[in-house]
């Protein structure tokens, strides 16, 4: 069985075709910028040279049929045609309390996902954008939903609720949600597996840091507490959102400023963060490059940055108490070897010792950079959230094959 994984951003949409016999990737690639005026398609064939076409695609409809078309192109595909997809798998951010686990695209479905719009706005629109475009071209072929909230429903209330009237949770369900669910789940099987221990008897924080990150408290394999919100706005310092403030500011800025409620999301989700302190980037890559040269601003913002990422880590290790895995993944976790650096040699009245030159490895597997004789175990452990879509939306196309 061939299955379609989809990962639809606002102006982006990443997808992996796998071949779930020996959960092979056939091709994997990526569209950017679209609706501008000169999108990017990358094409990545498993055993065949890589494409990129640059052209312009307004919407996701036309990304998907693009994908396809590459994807069944003679020289390019890895398929002879698209009856050869079985089905698609969708990355939805927000399930909100309906979702507690991956199911099958129905109306009612699509109508829960439109509802939660609100709750993220950079992530939920795009994500019914691509089952929509998915099935306009795929017509008749299965698609499932797999959600970034769903491994955080096993939250205690102490950990979701927040502390203001709780009318508002009867009402508005406002509470906290969590996300990167998948790859929270995904990367403490495979840290509990590396160290060769039962993942029930362990206490794991995961670090996943991207664009956007969280981190993770996880009891025995179950999620305790997170550090993103209602949205995924609360919590780290990020790319470009501002994580935790006092949420007083915001009253107070809109009226200072005369901000409506849509500028001021906006202010606090694409113009803050790293962005914001940095003023030159977003990307961890750029950043770490001003902090080299002792560029004030970039250096602040890489500060800022560990510092808040680091106490973090210390709120966990107390809602724990104690860690036996700390875990670092996703685009700045795996890569930005200086700033596991500073985090980790900086908490080393949690017991943890840093191995200074297995930190530098670079390396696609999971790896321990921690000494032997470190209390905690510190890992880095890439993250694979298209493989647990993948595997999610196998087992539910299954059922109703079976
Ligand atoms: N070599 C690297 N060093 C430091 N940071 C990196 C490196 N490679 C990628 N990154 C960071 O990873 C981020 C993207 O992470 P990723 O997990 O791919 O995010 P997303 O899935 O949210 O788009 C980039 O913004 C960049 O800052
Ligand atoms: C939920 C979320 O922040 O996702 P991403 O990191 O892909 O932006
Ligand atoms: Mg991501």
């Amino acid at each position: 069985m061939n299955i379609l994984v989809i990962n639809a951003g606002s102006s982006s949409l990443k997808y992996q075709l796998y071949n779930m016999t020996d959960e092979s990737v056939l091709a994997k690639g990526l569209v950017e910028r679209i609706g501008m005026d000169s999108s990017i398609l990358t094409h990545k064939p498993t055993d065949k040279q890589e494409v990129t076409e640059v052209s312009e695609i307004l919407e996701h409809t036309t990304a998907i049929r693009k994908v396809l078309a590459c994807l069944t192109d003679k020289v390019h595909g890895v398929i002879s045609s698209i009856d050869e997809i079985n089905a698609v798998g969708h990355r939805v951010v927000h399930g909100g309390e309906i979702f507690k686990e991956s199911a099958l695209v129905n109306q009612e479905a699509k109508t829960e996902i439109r509802r939660l719009f609100d709750l993220a706005p950079l992530h939920n629109p795009a994500a019914l954008l691509g089952i929509l475009a998915a099935e306009s071209n795929m017509p008749g072929v299965p698609q499932t939903i797999i959600f970034d909230t769903a491994f955080h429903q096993t939250m205690p209330e102490k950990a979701y609720l927040y502390a203001i009237p709780r009318v508002l949770y009867s009402k508005y369900k406002i509470r906290r949600y969590g996300f990167h669910g998948t790859s929270h789940d995904y990367v403490s099987k495979a840290a509990a597996e590396f160290v060769g221990r039962p993942l029930e008897e362990l206490k794991i924080i995961t670090c996943h840091i991207g664009n956007g990150a969280s981190l993770t408290a996880i009891e025995g394999g179950i999620s305790i507490d997170t550090s993103m919100g209602m949205t995924p706005l609360e919590g780290l310092m990020m790319g470009t959102r501002s994580g935790d403030i006092d949420p007083a500011i915001v009253p107070y800025v809109m009226n200072k400023e005369e901000l409506t409620h849509g500028e001021v999301n906006s202010m606090l989700n694409k113009h803050s963060g790293m962005l914001a302190i940095s003023g030159i980037s977003s990307d961890m890559r750029e950043i770490i490059e001003g902090y080299e040269k002792g560029e004030p601003n970039a250096s602040l913002a890489f500060e800022m940055y560990e510092y808040r990422l680091r106490k973090y880590i210390g709120a966990y290790a107390a809602a724990l108490n104690g860690a036996d895995v700390i875990v670092f993944t996703a685009g700045v976790g795996e890569n930005a070897s200086l700033l596991r650096e500073k985090v980790l040699n900086n908490l080393t009245y949690l017991g943890i010792e840093l191995d200074a030159e297995a930190n530098k490895i670079r390396s696609g597997d999971p790896r321990r950079i921690s000494t032997a004789d470190s209390k905690v175990q510190v890992l880095v452990v890439p993250t694979n959230e298209e493989l647990v879509i993948a595997r999610d939306t196998y087992r539910i196309v299954q059922g109703i094959n079976g």
